[in-house]
């Protein structure tokens, strides 16, 4: 297994083109944050082009924030172009369990088998039919509460399956790792889930996707700590975060990184 700061390298290396189908609060972030860790970010919805630009990007993420009827159309579009093409995808399930039409939504994207599915522990638990606590887009559950639910998802898509939170975890449905990093901090700043994956869909072009997401994870989670530390508050934290993800290095993710295999 590669180490996570390898995987930096790699992705700083191959600086890979993302396609993100994100929602409107998200969109400035999730860029930013793909430039800082050192891919090219490119936001592209419209019918017209989504499944055409899948087949020129390395990757996909798709994220249901603000989906409608329209976006809906791009983004199956977008996943079933990115998938025939063998390109890896992630689907953030933003605040689904709220509404009939995200469940819907997320279920039809769900059953597209994503690379990736990375959530909230309310999220995640919402997905795989368990009560869930979620309030809108932030979670009310913790995520030792939604780690089963993550290895049942994985197994059903034969994909990774992410929840984020105090404490991260990340399976394959197979292997099981909890990370981490981050701060309290990043709950207060919108958009950090979003942000995560979009930092996932970089690390996963040209990489193994479980060991891809664990890097990912690493990488934004230690991130967000050095950052949080050095930020005043919510205001200055999403400046400092992206100035400690483009400053990272590999040898530092190595050397920093809270993995440990569950
Ligand atoms: N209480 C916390 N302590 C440390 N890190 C956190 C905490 N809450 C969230 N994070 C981090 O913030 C990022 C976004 O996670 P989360 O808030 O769960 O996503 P979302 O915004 O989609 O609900 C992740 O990197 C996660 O590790
Ligand atoms: C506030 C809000 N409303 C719709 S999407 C969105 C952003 C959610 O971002 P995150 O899931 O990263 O907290
Ligand atoms: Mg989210």
């Amino acid at each position: 297994m590669k180490s996570p700061g390898t995987h930096l390298k790699t992705l700083r290396d191959t600086a890979p083109l993302v396609q993100n189908i994100t929602n409107f609060v998200a969109m400035n972030v999730v860029a930013n944050a793909q430039l800082a860790v050192g891919a090219s970010p490119a936001m592209v919805h419209a019918i017209e082009e989504a499944a055409e630009f899948a087949g020129l990007a390395g990757g996909l993420t798709v994220n249901i924030g603000t989906a409608d009827a329209g976006w809906e159309s791009s983004m199956v579009a977008a996943a079933q172009a990115a998938s025939a093409a063998d390109k890896p995808w992630v689907l953030d399930p933003v605040a689904v369990g709220a509404t009939g039409f995200r469940n819907r939504l997320a279920a039809r994207l769900l059953a597209l088998n994503p690379t990736v599915l990375r959530g909230n522990a309310s999220e995640i638990l919402a997905l795989s039919g368990e009560v869930a606590s979620g309030k809108g887009v932030d979670s009310g559950d913790p995520v030792s509460a939604a780690e089963d639910a993550a290895r049942y998802l994985a197994q059903r898509t034969g994909g990774v399956v992410a929840v984020s939170g105090a404490v991260d975890f990340v399976t394959d449905g197979d292997r099981a790792v909890r990370i981490e990093g981050g701060d309290p901090l990043m709950g207060r700043v919108t958009a950090m889930g979003c942000a995560l994956t979009g930092v996932v869909g970089a690390f996963l072009v040209g990489q193994k996707p479980f060991e891809a997401t664990v890097a990912a994870h690493a990488c934004f989670g230690l991130a967000g700590a050095i950052a949080a530390a050095r930020a005043g508050g919510p205001g200055s934290f999403g400046p400092a975060l992206l100035d400690t993800l483009h400053a990272m290095t590999p040898e530092q993710l190595d050397a920093e990184a809270g993995i440990a295999a569950v």
